[in-house]
């Protein structure tokens, strides 16, 4: 099993597209903070609010000191300027929520707002694109990428705002007591922004491997459980788990290590704060001995001192928030800006139908880094009524489906739908007139009504039981114990294969549109059931053009044309009675006589 580490960058490199410079990425978030300035503002303006109100704090306790000392203050001085302590600390604890209310608020709806933008391109991008993109990069953009934008926009955004007033208004009130004290108590700080620099980057490197780990885990863990059948049929429990505890070792190994940076930045801020302290008490001591400052100075100056410590540490932490940022918006950056190479400007209204739904003239097609083509030359034309197509696997059929449905480009005037190139129309307008049914039938852990109105939400009960009568599983939902409300699962593990692919049937014969294509996906339905089902499919043909592909004689001998694919060409063409003249199709129809 294939476990996706959910490797961004080895992914994105991979791809190599220009990095965005910071004026792209700001013109991505411009609109976001134009749209919340209001709300920024007000965080802010309670922010720096806080940071001031703070630095008042100390000036309070050195009137108290300064009062006690010379002997001036008596009880009622004390009471006032403790209640001005109190009261100070609770509009400081209102503005603390307001600015944490108001601009975290505002980093997460950044973060929607990127990740609904995400979601929105990714769903408008093509085939080509998904397969060059894992799920695995998909998740780790839309997760980590995400979180850390959220981050810096939120958390580093604040501490950078903090650490700039709090320094600078802490720096000047110290400096309003003594320049020649600041300039001594503040010599072990750089210590500690270059301390912080190095171990906040360390710290940011194991939190990437600590999430790598983590994504590792969890779609080990995923991707074992969807296949736990097949586990179990190879007997590899013990293996998965084996894999499973080693995975869990590792991710804990990255845990601790990022707990032993962590376990070392703040007694590194302690022990240079205590150093801070340790000369302001020995220059300090003196000057107050001197009387160049007054007890009640010294003790505010402490005050001080003590409040620096976090601005400087943050300017390391910042430094390191902003990176990270940035380089994560320069991944998102990359992702939004990826084109679907199926084209999207329709120069053309859809044509209203006409006899020949989709014709094919000399199409040929080419998989992007494949040496081979896998269509060569096919002249095809389908619709109305029924179009059948068989051919070796490999043959080109499924991708015949995909270029129907628009899923891969193809060059001018290869491909026509109701007489026009597919190149002018819109794809969503020729989506809009195909049902489809794939080869591996998709569904939902929902109710079987709702997987089958899946494509028309807005059916009737009346009309989602009709489309599961003409696709032979009326009678199979019906022995469910909530009938048409029962949840069949994940993936549907309650229905057999055979029930999932004519669920999937009933879904495309529900939409009802003009045109429908049945890629193999009859497959897995016994020969009694088949014969139901492709009576139910001949029920609704009139006025439509249906194309069925299949292995079995039985399902394409109802079809008015046959048509038969070998390594991307056509290479007969008929009824199934012309066709049993053919060498292909005759040993294919004689070995299914044998079998039967
Ligand atoms: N996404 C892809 N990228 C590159 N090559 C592809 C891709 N999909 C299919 N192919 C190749 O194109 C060729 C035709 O594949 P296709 O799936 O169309 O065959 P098919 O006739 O539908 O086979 P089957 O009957 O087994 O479903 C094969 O050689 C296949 O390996």
């Amino acid at each position: 099993m294939t476990v996706t580490p959910g490797g961004i960058e080895t992914g994105s490199a991979v791809r190599g597209d220009r990095e965005a410079d910071i004026g792209m990425l700001l013109r991505l978030l411009r609109p976001i903070f134009r749209t919340h300035w209001l709300r920024l503002a007000g965080g802010f303006i309670a922010l720096v609010t806080v940071d001031f109100l703070q630095l008042i704090i100390p000036r309070f306790v050195k009137a108290a000191v300064d009062g006690l000392s010379a002997g001036t203050a008596d009880t009622a001085r004390l009471i006032q300027l403790s209640v001005s302590v109190c009261l100070v600390a609770l509009v400081v604890a209102v503005l603390r929520f307001t600015w944490r209310y108001l601009i975290i608020g505002f980093s997460r709806i950044l973060e929607k707002k990127l990740r609904d933008r995400l979601f929105d391109h990714l769903l408008r991008m093509d085939q080509p694109f998904f397969e060059r993109w894992t799920i695995g990069d998909l998740m780790a953009h839309a997760s980590n990428d995400l979180a850390t934008v959220q981050m810096a926009c939120g958390m580093g955004l604040v501490a950078a705002v903090d650490a700039l007033v709090m320094s600078a208004a802490a720096l000047g009130f110290m400096m309003a007591i003594s320049l020649k004290l600041t300039l001594i108590a503040l010599l072990p700080m750089p210590v500690l922004i270059v301390c912080t620099r190095i171990l906040s980057g360390r710290l940011h490197h194991r939190f990437n491997l600590v999430q790598e780990q983590f994504s590792l885990l969890t779609e080990f863990a995923r991707a074992t459980l969807v296949s736990v059948r097949l586990i179990k049929a190879y007997t590899l429990e013990r293996f998965q788990e084996g894999r499973f505890q080693r995975l869990g070792q590792a991710y804990v190994r990255s845990n601790l290590k990022v707990a032993t940076i962590q376990g070392l930045l703040f007694p590194i801020a302690t022990l240079v704060g205590n150093v801070g302290m340790l000369l302001l008490l020995y220059y300090g001591g003196a000057l107050v001995i001197e009387g160049a400052i007054s007890i009640g100075s010294f003790v505010a100056f402490v005050s001080y001192l003590y409040m620096l410590i976090w601005p400087m540490m943050a300017v390391g932490w910042v430094a390191n928030l902003a990176q990270r940022g940035i380089t994560s918006m320069r991944r998102i950056h990359r992702l939004l800006t990826q084109q679907p190479v199926v084209s999207t400007r329709p120069t053309v209204a859809l044509p209203p139908a006409v006899v020949t739904a989709y014709a094919c003239r000399r199409l040929s097609f080419t998989y992007g880094e494949a040496i081979r083509p896998a269509l060569r030359d096919l002249n095809l034309e389908i619709g109305p009524g029924l179009v059948g197509m068989t051919g070796r696997t490999g043959s080109g059929k499924s991708t015949l489906c995909k270029l129907l449905l628009r899923m891969y480009p193809v060059a001018d005037g290869m491909l026509y739908f109701r007489g026009e190139d597919v190149n002018r129309l819109a794809q969503a307008d020729i989506r809009a007139c195909i049902a489809y049914v794939g080869q591996e039938p998709v569904v939902f852990a929902d109710t079987i009504a709702a997987n089958i109105a899946f494509g028309r939400p807005e059916a009737s009960m009346a009309e989602i039981e009709a489309a599961a009568r003409a696709a032979a599983i009326d009678e199979d939902i019906r022995t469910f114990a909530d009938g048409y409300q029962a949840v069949i699962g994940e993936r549907g593990v309650k229905l057999s294969g055979g029930q999932r692919q004519r669920l999937a049937l009933s879904r495309a014969l529900l939409c009802d549109r003009p045109m429908l294509i049945i890629d193999d996906a009859l497959s897995a339905i016994d020969v009694e059931t088949e014969q139901q089902v492709l009576q139910g499919i001949l029920a609704g043909l009139a006025g439509k053009s249906v194309l069925l592909i299949s292995h079995r004689i039985n399902v394409l001998r109802h079809a008015e044309r046959i048509v038969v694919l070998d390594e991307g060409r056509i290479v007969a063409e008929g009824r199934h009675e012309d066709l049993l003249a053919t060498p292909f199709y005759r040993v294919m129809a004689d070995k299914q006589r044998n079998d039967a």
